[in-house]
């Protein structure tokens, strides 16, 4: 299989990381050389000292996006749980996957704040209506939703099995393209 990466961009809670890791695990188990690059993860080593404003945001997802190339390029299965709540920054690590013709798919998870908030798995969502964590994205700091998404899973409506099967609907189709 050739290499690929898959971005589940959406808000804290929308299942972008359980998502990621059951269909990871899936191919890992079918012998695809697959790797996760979790948002949280890589803000304590590859991004460690960058914040929430949108600059710092921006400079990881732009991080993110070059190492996920890297491997993609050498054909791992890059799943990219990360928020990246900017449309540009997400346009940006598209481009540089074009530019080096390396595939890129972007998976909005549409998961609603709401379902997002009552879930709270992190406790964050309540942190930040209790005034101790700011710039909240999709409270007090914007998100903004993909407008051209290549698949789109709400997972308050779509079981995670399903969503699994989704995306190896989209690796399936793209593998049948190269
Ligand atoms: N202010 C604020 N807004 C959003 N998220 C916050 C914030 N502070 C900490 N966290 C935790 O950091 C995780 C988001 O990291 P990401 O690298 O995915 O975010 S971003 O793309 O840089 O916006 C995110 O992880 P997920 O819940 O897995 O999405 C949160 O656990
Ligand atoms: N269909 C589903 N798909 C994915 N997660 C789900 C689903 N239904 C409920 N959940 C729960 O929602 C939460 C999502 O958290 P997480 O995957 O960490 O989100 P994110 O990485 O987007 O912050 C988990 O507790 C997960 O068990």
């Amino acid at each position: 299989m050739s290499g690929q990466t898959i971005w589940l961009t959406g808000l804290s809670g929308a299942g972008k990381t359980t998502v990621a890791r059951a269909f990871a695990a899936q191919l890992a188990a079918d012998g695809v050389s697959v790797e996760i690059l979790d948002g949280d993860e890589l803000r304590t080593n590859l991004s460690a000292g960058l914040g929430f404003s949108r600059e710092d945001r921006d400079t990881h997802v732009r991080r993110v996006g070059f190492v996920a190339e890297l491997l993609a390029r050498h054909g791992v299965t890059v799943v990219v749980p990360v928020i990246a709540p900017y449309a540009d920054a997400r346009a940006a690590v598209r481009a540089h996957h074009r530019d080096r013709g390396t595939s890129y798919r972007e998976v909005y998870v549409s998961t609603p704040l709401t379902v997002c908030q009552e879930r709270d798995v992190k406790g964050l969502y309540a942190r930040s209506a209790a005034g101790g964590l700011s710039a909240m994205t999709g409270v007090d700091d914007p998100y903004e939703p993909p407008t051209d998404p290549d698949l789109t899973i709400d997972t308050s409506r779509v079981p995670l099995d399903d969503a699994v099967d989704a995306l190896h609907g989209l690796v399936r189709a793209e593998s049948e393209v190269a």
